[in-house]
């Protein structure tokens, strides 16, 4: 296979990279086809915490990068460059820890990674060719993060803000807006910002035909 573009899409949780991400994956399979583009996400490389309970895992700081098998993504990212297939863990945000289950990744052309955190280790930045960082205000992100939290991460407010202002926005402050300094890209409006998708679309296509 020939050489893959790497591109990060990180910022703050709740920002809108999985939109961002998901939506210019799916409307450039509609165009082009699925195998030369593959999605990773950050998440999926939070510690395996199985053995602890589930009371233990409840106090991890999941905003702090000691919390993420980062040496297992770059590893898994580097995998993928060199034209092989890599098992995916799968993260359970209910039970806080990984599923027994992977999924096989397929080598692309394009591989995007989203996650909060992608920007901020040195070993991770040399594998990517092109970031993004979405510049969404910290005000509407919290608003849709409890909203998802609530809806799909099983959490209650109480949780949502305890855990807010403990971990998440100091995380924010401290790791992922001084971040911000190693994107190509910052993308402001979210992840329906659509001269943005438009753009890496571009850049993919022109990635795919070369
Ligand atoms: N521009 C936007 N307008 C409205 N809702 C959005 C926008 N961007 C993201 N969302 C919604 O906000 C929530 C968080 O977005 P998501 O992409 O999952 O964030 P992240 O991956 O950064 O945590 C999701 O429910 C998503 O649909
Ligand atoms: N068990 C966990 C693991 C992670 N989180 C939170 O998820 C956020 C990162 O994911 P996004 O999709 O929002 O980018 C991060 O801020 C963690 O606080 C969690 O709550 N529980």
């Amino acid at each position: 296979m020939a050489k893959s573009t790497i591109i990060a899409i990180a910022g703050a949780s709740a920002s809108g990279k999985s939109l961002f991400a998901s939506t210019v994956y799916q409307e450039l399979v509609a165009e082009l086809g699925g195998e030369r583009i593959a999605v990773l996400a950050e998440d999926a490389y939070y510690r395996d915490q199985a053995h602890l309970s589930f009371e233990q895992r409840t106090l991890t700081n999941y905003d702090h990068p000691a919390a993420f098998e980062h040496e297992l993504l770059a590893s898994h990212l580097q995998q993928l460059k060199a034209g092989n297939s890599v098992s995916m863990p799968q993260y359970c945000y209910k039970t806080h820890t990984r599923k027994a289950e992977t999924i096989t990744v397929h080598p692309a052309k394009v591989v995007l990674v989203e996650g909060i955190l992608l920007l901020t280790d040195d070993k991770l930045r040399q594998q990517f060719n092109i970031t993004v960082f979405m510049d969404t205000p910290l005000d509407v992100c919290l608003l849709r993060r409890i909203k998802r939290d609530m809806e799909d991460r099983g959490r209650s407010l109480g949780s949502i803000t305890e855990q807010y202002e403990n971990y998440v926005r100091p995380a924010f402050f401290e790791f992922i807006n001084p971040s911000k300094q190693y994107a190509d890209l910052v993308v402001t409006r979210g992840g329906k910002n659509e001269i943005a998708i438009d753009i890496i679309k571009t850049k993919i296509r022109q990635l795919l035909q070369e």
